[in-house]
């Protein structure tokens, strides 16, 4: 039987039809888009109500268009499969972006002989009339078209739902449709089915082309979190945005245009560095406070997402943590890693891991960014991906916290301690690798009982009398000379021997020769990740290596993927003019005016210049800073290891 509303939306669909055989087209009695497809129509030269003849691809054209569409077919099949089951008397169709039928699922409407929805059926507007497929294709977005909606059917018995299937790019990969009783009740649950189909196999393409990236989940409410309306970030180790589904810049209160290529604390109001800290090896809940209200998000870390499965489970378990369970490893292994190393340097890092395999302490020194926390993780997977791997940094935590977590905290050991104590990061370390970031930070009491901890081998919890075995390989790593505190007794010596079994310095990347080599392979790595083929122009490339890069890797991996990510698809090649001011600012030497004489005196301006400009421009700074390195670095916005480099001291 039908509802009041349906009867009046009966009535009014008959009047619609009515006032269309008169010659006019009842926008008044239709929702918007599909007034704007009954225009089409006419203007397509369409007559309602006469079955049209449809084209039909043969049995070879259908599997040749299969074919092209393996990919859309092999995501979405299984899925279409098990819902089909699900929902009986429903017809699923999975259809190219042209709305040609390539699947079939479900029951089967024959509305008369010649119109059997089948594969190979080609649903375009320009002959079918209005239909779901070809009109979610149209609109982009998820459509309901009932029974007497479709133009040239104004008896139809059936009623349709589509959505469109979008890439990581916003390009439309096909579209899937449904399509049940005119009868039915509550048609709108048949679209937020085919919504929640769309959704699934949305984050399931997001998580392929994103899968060794951070990924950030965000919605209003907790339960909905792990659903398939959440919204997702990409982002970079560097913290930079690199892709926003359409429902996390609806859940942000943001264009993702805007978003993209920016930096995560922008958006965050929170150090990324902390918040990759807090879930190192699992993903972590987190409160967002932004302009727009309340979210909550959760970041998981490379390969720990997984997409929401529409069984209300998700993939990798449910609750607010979730482990990882690839055993792949996450970090490229040492090999890999070293493969682009200038040899000496490759050779330090293998007896590293050799002497980190026989039980030796192993201790990393270089700059912020030189990739000290990136040997470390490839190091460990190199001996055993599967075992632990904890970080710990000593300067990101508190002096009064760092102890407990370190040497974790028997129950009740004071006041806020967790119910049931806390192991502490060295035994949850044990059997796998402790990395002691920023080591030369640690407090110099502090840094004695570590002593006695790698000494002896065991830990006593605060508030505890128990000892704790420990049996876990060390790497220490410092942006800091650790030698030089020795000598003005900052840093224990002893502490000093017991971690530097083997020392590695990584250099500087302004180090590496030739410094352009090494920037367009980097280029070329991050151009293949992306999937684009965007030459690197050479003035550009000349002159990101004239470029002091105090940051290091991680300044150069930034730069290069904003320029990446922010890039016209029409451009034929980077230059200059297409990275942000800022960068431009930065690359024209950090003292524009200078770099600017350079070009209106007509000088070629090569890299060696700039370099001399540089020195020039560091050595006035740190005149006018009374020749105080600390502060002429600070002014000039690079540490004082590299004012001292650069400057040859
Ligand atoms: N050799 C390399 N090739 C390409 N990228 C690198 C390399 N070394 C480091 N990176 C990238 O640079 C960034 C910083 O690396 P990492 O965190 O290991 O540096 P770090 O020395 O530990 O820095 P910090 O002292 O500031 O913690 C990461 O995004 C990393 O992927």
């Amino acid at each position: 039987m039908l509802t009041k509303a349906a009867l009046r939306t009966t009535e009014m669909m008959r009047q619609a039809h009515a006032r269309l055989r008169r010659g006019q087209l009842p926008v008044d009695l239709l929702d918007a888009s599909i007034g704007r497809s009954w225009q089409r129509c006419l203007d397509h030269g369409l007559s309602p109500g006469r079955v049209p003849e449809l084209p039909r691809l043969s049995g070879s054209e259908l599997r040749d268009r299969r074919d092209s569409h393996r990919r859309l077919i092999a995501l979405a099949e299984p899925l279409l499969k098990r819902v089909a089951e699900d929902l009986r008397g429903c017809q699923l169709l999975l259809a190219g972006p042209d709305a040609t039928v390539l699947k079939s699922y479900g029951k089967r409407f024959v509305l008369d002989e010649r119109l059997d929805i089948a594969p190979g059926i080609i649903l375009d507007e320009r002959w079918f009339g209005t239909n779901a497929p070809a009109l979610a294709v149209i609109e982009r977005a998820p459509v309901l078209v009932k029974s007497s909606e479709h133009l040239m059917f104004p008896e139809n018995p059936v009623s349709c739902v589509a959505a469109p299937l979008l890439d990581v790019s916003g390009d439309c990969l096909g579209l899937i449709d449904l399509t049940f009783d005119a009868g039915h009740p509550r048609p709108e649950i048949f679209l937020r089915r085919v919504q929640q189909l769309t959704g699934a196999l949305e984050q399931q393409l997001f998580r392929d082309h994103y899968q060794q990236r951070w990924v950030l989940q965000v919605h209003a409410s907790l339960a909905e979190l792990d659903g398939v309306a959440c919204g997702l970030v990409a982002i970079n180790e560097a913290g930079l945005i690199l892709a926003v589904d359409p429902q996390a810049a609806q859940w942000l209160g943001r264009d993702a245009t805007g978003l993209i290529g920016g930096h995560i604390e922008s958006l965050l109001g929170r150090s990324w560095t902390e918040l990759r800290r807090q879930c190192e090896t699992n993903s972590a809940l987190l409160g967002l406070e932004l302009t727009g209200g309340q979210l909550v998000g959760r970041l998981n870390p490379p390969e720990a997402w997984r997409p929401a499965t529409l069984d209300g489970e998700v993939g990798g378990g449910s609750g607010n943590r979730m482990p990882i369970k690839s055993s792949r490893p996450r970090r490229p292994v040492l090999e890999s890693l070293v493969a682009s190393w200038p040899q000496i340097l490759a050779r330090e890092a293998r007896r590293a891991s050799q002497a980190l395999a026989a039980g030796l302490p192993v201790l990393l020194q270089g700059d912020t960014g030189t990739g000290k926390e990136q040997l470390a993780r490839a190091l460990h997977t190199s001996i055993d991906e599967k075992a632990p791997f904890v970080a710990l940094n000593c300067a990101a935590l508190p002096e009064s916290l760092i102890e407990a977590e370190l040497f974790g905290y028997g129950e009740g050991a004071f006041t806020g301690a967790r119910k049931g104590g806390y192991d502490g990061r060295l035994v949850q370390a044990n059997g796998g690798t402790l990395l002691l970031d920023e080591i030369g930070d640690m407090p110099l009491a502090l840094q004695a009982r570590l002593l006695r901890v790698l000494q002896e081998r065991v830990v006593t919890p605060l508030g505890d009398h128990r000892e704790v075995p420990i049996e876990c390989r060390v790497i220490a790593a410092s942006h800091r000379d650790l030698e030089a505190r020795v000598e003005v007794g900052d840093f224990r010596e002893d502490l000093f021997y017991r971690l530097a079994g083997v020392v590695v310095e990584l250099p500087a990347l302004n180090q590496q020769q030739p410094l352009t080599e090494t920037i367009r392979h980097r280029w070329e790595v991050l151009c293949r990740g992306h999937g684009r083929d965007l030459p690197l122009a050479e003035s550009l490339c000349e002159r990101l290596a004239a470029y002091d890069w105090p940051g290091n890797w991680r300044e150069l991996e930034h730069c290069l993927e904003a320029a990446l990510v922010g890039a016209e698809p029409e451009l034929d090649a980077l230059t200059l003019d297409a990275l942000s001011p800022r960068w431009q600012r930065k690359l024209t030497g950090g003292a524009p005016s200078e770099a600017l004489a350079i070009r209106s005196s007509g000088t070629a301006g090569g890299p060696q210049e700039l370099r001399e400009l540089q020195q020039a421009h560091m050595q006035r700074t740190l005149e006018a800073c009374d020749g105080n390195y600390t502060a002429a670095a600070r002014a000039l916005g690079v540490s004082r290891s590299t004012l001292y480099r650069r400057l040859g001291r």
